[in-house]
């Protein structure tokens, strides 16, 4: 169903992003203009090593553009303190730095960091926030065991919890479906859809789950070539943008299933 275009919360102009180093920059993908409303769910591909982490950690504002603008909310990324963009970005990471001795509840409760005063202790509204980001996430059973204690779809469920209380407009995520199974896989993008739809919120996530994107997201961003394309997935699929995105010899994209076939 078609919902209407509302205010941009994401966007960028002929952002580079790569990397630095003292030996010269290595370029990953250049020229990215992107301008994504609220209140879609959109899912970023690409084939191994084609930047989806890059992009996001630099859409985060965890990493620097070679050059070019990022802006949240219509205020670039950089002018944003940390408290702040902390209210208005959170991020899952792969391999994210987590303190793992550290309980389930207690991992969950770091996301409402930014509302808590200098004591930390938390209110009544951080712990139904807390509550319910268990409960969506169906780790409530989880609580009370030790992060190094859970599997690693277990901790996926965890660490989106933390991100959906630190109750941001924009939530960022790199393949938080990974290690999930099918229940919990379909859960999470239940869940992930609900956020952005009902909650009017942005959800930007990457995934190798090329099929679930197009089935599910308003809008998919693909990199391909050191370039971003953005748009609906009906509308990559006519322009025949994923017929392009494997070698052909092993893989090729059937317009008319909307699916990948091997062989
Ligand atoms: N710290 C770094 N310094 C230099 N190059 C890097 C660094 N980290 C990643 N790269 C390179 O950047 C490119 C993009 O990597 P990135 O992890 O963003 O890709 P990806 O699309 O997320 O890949 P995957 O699907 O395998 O997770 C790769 O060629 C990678 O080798």
């Amino acid at each position: 169903m078609e919902r209407p275009v509302t205010h941009t919360v994401l966007a960028t102009q002929d952002l580079c992003i790569g990397y630095a180093s003292k030996k010269g920059n290595t370029l990953i993908a250049s020229e990215i203009n992107l301008a994504i409303p609220q209140g879609q769910l959109v899912g970023l591909v690409g084939i191994n090593g084609a930047g989806k982490s890059t992009l996001l950690r630099t859409l985060a504002g965890l990493q620097n553009p070679l050059s070019g603008n990022r802006t949240l909310n219509d205020t670039p990324l950089s002018k944003i303190e940390p408290q702040t963009l902390a209210k208005q970005l959170s991020v899952v990471l792969t391999g994210q730095a987590i303190s793992k001795n550290l309980s389930v509840v207690e991992l969950v409760s770091l996301g409402r960091q930014p509302y808590t005063n200098w004591l930390g202790s938390l209110s009544e509204t951080d712990i139904n926030t807390i509550t319910l980001a268990l409960q969506a996430t169906d780790t409530a059973d989880l609580k009370h065991k030790k992060c190094y204690e859970l599997s690693d779809g277990q901790l996926q469920r965890v660490l989106i919890a933390r991100a959906l209380t630190q109750d941001t407009s924009v939530m960022l995520l790199d393949e938080p479906m990974t290690h999930l199974d099918l229940h919990h896989k379909a859960a999470v993008l239940k869940l992930l859809t609900q956020i952005a739809h009902e909650q009017k919120k942005l959800v930007l996530f990457s995934t190798h789950d090329i099929e679930l994107a197009i089935a599910h997201c308003d809008q998919m961003i693909v990199l391909q070539d050191g370039k971003a394309i953005i748009d609906t997935p009906k509308q990559l699929i006519q322009k025949g943008v994923f017929d392009a995105l494997f070698p052909s010899e092993n893989v090729r994209f059937d317009a008319d299933l909307g699916r990948f076939v091997i062989g």
